[in-house]
């Protein structure tokens, strides 16, 4: 295999090879060019035309599913403003615990090849209560779990918080108590919005109450959300760069504290980080989902109103507060604030 030099003005390297090298240099591509980052796939597909092709089919198959086949649903990418054909992050379906930034784990997306496995480090659900013996402390015995007879039965409602079965029953995953456990439960599409970014829209009609999807992604300490707020924020001034760190607080029966949620989703999420802020609340709203056994509730979405295909799906990031260097809201909704909400952390 040699280098070539190209004799324009600016020269360009150029692998040039023959037709065995070629196949397997191909061969090998197929192996690494999925775990690379939208930057370095362009970087690399410069330098021969191979490589090109390669990461232009690397490319179609990302555009087709943001979930990486780990959804039952496929969430497709549209974009008809700009050049980007799809937004860049790791895929979980569930809370996981952090890991620290060099350690971000690679996860292959786009070969026709290697099935792509969740980011390794532990999941948050993992850690649950459990009494001396070390059986699972909380949770329900019963062999189907119908209607409101199984104790964890409490999902109705307009409460913000709701119960679901979970790791410490000794139902299992085809329970019927579990629905918001099975991931993207809607078919939604990811669409680029000249001022806001991605944002998510129905690719179906979705009724009023219907569950739509968790909030998934890294679950931090208050100290390491503070941490990455200020960096984000710094990001976002300097433009094109969108957070999705969501904190949520749960007010505890004693009314005197509450437990705070730092989830952030920007550089591991689901589909959940591309909704996006509307002033007026939007059409979905929020619920925290406790499944038995876990330490964790989860941050669930369900529909406001009926929503018809095509519409944009939002709803509140929280209480605006008038910062002089607040980001510049385009919810459109005729009682827009003119800023996004911030978290005051
Ligand atoms: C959770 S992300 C939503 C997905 C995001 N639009 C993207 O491209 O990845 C939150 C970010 O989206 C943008 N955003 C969300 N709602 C917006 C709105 N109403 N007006 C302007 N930007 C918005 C802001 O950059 C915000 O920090």
């Amino acid at each position: 295999m040699v280098m070539a030099e190209e004799s324009e003005s600016v020269p360009k390297k150029r692998w040039s090879c023959n037709a065995k090298e070629e196949a397997l240099l191909v061969q090998c591509a197929e192996l690494v060019l999925p775990y690379l980052t939208q930057s370095e796939l362009a970087n690399v597909s410069s330098t021969c035309k191979s490589l090109l092709k390669l990461s232009r089919a690397i490319t179609l198959r990302r555009a087709s599913d943001a979930s990486r086949a780990f959804e039952t649903l496929p969430v497709p990418f549209l974009n008809t403003i700009d050049a980007h054909p799809y937004a860049h992050f790791l895929y979980t379906r569930s809370l996981l615990l952090p890991s620290p930034l060099p350690l971000l784990p690679r996860q292959p997306w786009g070969s026709s090849v290697i099935s792509p496995s969740s980011p390794t480090h532990l999941r948050a659900e993992s850690v649950g209560f459990v009494d001396a013996s070390g059986r699972a402390a909380s949770g329900c015995d019963c062999e189907a779990c119908a209607g409101p007879t199984c104790p964890c039965a409490g999902l109705d409602g307009m409460d913000d918080v709701g119960r679901e079965c979970g790791p410490g029953c000794r139902c299992g995953p085809e329970c019927g108590n579990r629905f918001t456990r099975n991931g993207l439960a809607v078919k939604v599409r990811i669409v680029r919005d000249e001022k806001k970014g991605w944002g998510l829209k129905a690719d179906q009609f979705i009724a009023k109450g219907e569950f739509l999807f968790e909030y998934s992604g890294e679950l931090l300490t208050t100290k390491e959300a503070q941490k990455r707020h200020q960096h984000y924020d710094e990001l976002a001034s300097r433009g094109g760069f969108s957070s999705a760190l969501l904190v949520v607080r749960e007010h505890l029966p004693s009314g005197k504290a509450c437990l705070r949620l730092n989830i952030d989703a920007t550089r591991i999420g689901n589909v959940a980080r591309f909704v996006n802020h509307s002033c007026d609340g939007g059409n979905l709203s929020t619920k925290l989902v406790r499944s038995s056994g876990a330490l964790f509730p989860r941050l669930c979405f369900f529909a406001s109103k009926d929503i018809q295909v095509d519409e944009e799906l939002t709803f509140s990031y929280g209480e605006i507060r008038k910062r002089p260097n607040g980001l510049p809201c385009f919810c459109n909704s005729p009682s827009c604030f003119g800023t996004l909400p911030s978290e005051n952390t």
